[in-house]
């Protein structure tokens, strides 16, 4: 009956790219560049840590822990961030661990957004902050990073937020900013200078910065990751999220956390000891160790916080290579790992406009289809007014196999020659 349907403040969500994805993806044979996880074994150490973990003759490790983290994750976590947040980060007030940046995301946001409150997301954006924020009562204000050259290979760096347009966004009902650097789809690194003109906007206008900061390790040569939460006066108003399976490429172990000042944690706090209470201890306690001994090997070769983005790199540049001469002019990512592709040139007798689908959506799932190779349509990555800034593109992961990489790039180079 009527009464049995579900809560209304979550109509208009019902639409989410990974879950039709990674069905369409997950058909025999498709060769998977779509959601953001490697298809090649987790660090050994990390899984040894697990597997410590769980045969561990501490018999507390298959019970519930302290619901705001793990102690010896948490302090895990401040000695990680206190070096770089240049500051000592209290473990047992301003961490929060969380079920993956999403429950990070999901707590912040349900713990500080009032009905009509507004909430800045810069476009293309991690699709699950617009329902995030609608279900929190809150009003999603979109501002677009708009590309300053296309049609030939670019960087993510060309693309870029106008000063007047990101300043019109704000109003005195104005909450939170989520800022997401590395940017998830582009690989944008935002550099100082911008960081700088949101900062200066948060504090004029007196908002919260929300960091999602998942991709933190994954920069490459020629841009830093800058923290916001270190630029003058920001620390008092941002909430620095982090992920455990972004980290260690374990995207399956689900955990992450929030650092920021006490007064910010109250409400992801309340939040989080009445939807999930703790995370899974095991995890926590693997990550822990995990976090130790990166801590303890930070700035060696072998410290997997700076090799992961070595790893990377060839991949990235190939890929990049691969596409260009097919005239698919990617977005070249700072940091990250995905890679915008321009698909205007592809030939792709996808079903007509009979559909209400952006164009990227339709030749997404075409190619699954018929190309049997998974990308990700990144107009789901826009709000509903700006979906054609993102529908002549389509978003491919290179934390992949060279193998994997390279069948893609096979597929893609017959494909062009039919074009
Ligand atoms: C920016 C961003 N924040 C948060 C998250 C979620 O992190 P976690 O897995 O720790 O919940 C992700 C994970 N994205 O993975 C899906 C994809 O883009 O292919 C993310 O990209």
């Amino acid at each position: 009956s009527e009464k049995h349907t579900y809560a209304n403040r979550l109509r208009g969500t019902e639409k989410n790219v990974w879950v039709e994805f990674t069905k369409l993806a997950s058909e025999p044979g498709v060769l998977n560049l779509g959601q953001g996880f490697p298809d090649f074994k987790a660090p050994e150490h990390v899984v040894c840590s697990l597997q410590k973990a769980i045969s561990s003759d501490n018999q507390f490790i298959h019970q519930y822990t302290r619901p705001f983290g793990h102690p010896r994750l948490v302090k895990a976590l401040s000695k990680v961030y206190s070096p770089l947040l240049k500051r000592e980060i209290d473990p047992m007030t301003e961490v929060l661990v969380s079920v993956g940046a999403y429950g990070s995301l999901f707590c912040t946001i349900q713990g500080m957004v009032n009905p009509g409150d507004e909430v800045i997301i810069i476009e293309p954006f991690f699709d699950c902050y617009e329902p995030m924020v609608r279900t929190a009562g809150g009003t999603p204000v979109f501002v677009p990073l708009r590309p300053s050259k296309t049609g030939v290979i670019s960087s993510s760096g060309d693309w870029k937020l106008d000063a007047a347009e990101l300043e019109s966004k704000f109003s005195q009902k104005t909450k939170l900013l989520i800022l997401n650097t590395p940017n998830n789809p582009l690989g944008k690194v935002f550099t100082l200078p911008e960081l700088e003109m949101v900062a200066n906007l948060c504090k004029k206008y007196d908002v919260v910065c929300v960091s999602d900061e998942v991709y933190e390790w994954m920069t490459y040569p020629g841009h830093q990751h800058v923290k916001i939460a270190t630029l003058p006066g920001m620390w008092e108003r941002t909430v620095t999220i982090g992920s455990a399976g972004k980290t260690f490429s374990v995207t399956g172990w689900k955990l992450g956390w929030s650092v920021a000042p006490e007064h910010l944690l109250v409400g992801p706090k309340l939040v989080h000891q009445n939807c999930v209470y703790t995370c899974p201890t095991p995890i926590q306690e693997a990550v822990a160790e995990g976090l130790e001994l990166e801590e303890s090997r930070r700035g060696s070769p072998e410290c997997y916080f700076t090799s992961l983005s070595l790893e990377l790199l060839p991949k990235r540049d190939q890929l990049a290579k691969v596409l260009e001469g097919l005239g698919m002019h990617p977005v070249v990512p700072e940091g990250g790992y995905f890679m915008m592709a321009d698909i205007s040139q592809m030939k792709a007798d996808c079903p007509g406009d009979g559909s209400n689908e952006p164009k990227d959506f339709r030749f997404v799932k075409w190619m699954i289809k018929e190309k049997k190779l998974a990308g990700i349509p990144p107009s789901a990555f826009y709000c509903a007014e700006h979906k054609n800034m993102g529908e002549n593109y389509i978003r491919f992961c290179f934390i992949k196999e060279d193998s994997t990489l390279e069948k893609a790039g096979e597929i893609l180079k017959k494909w062009a020659a039919e074009s």
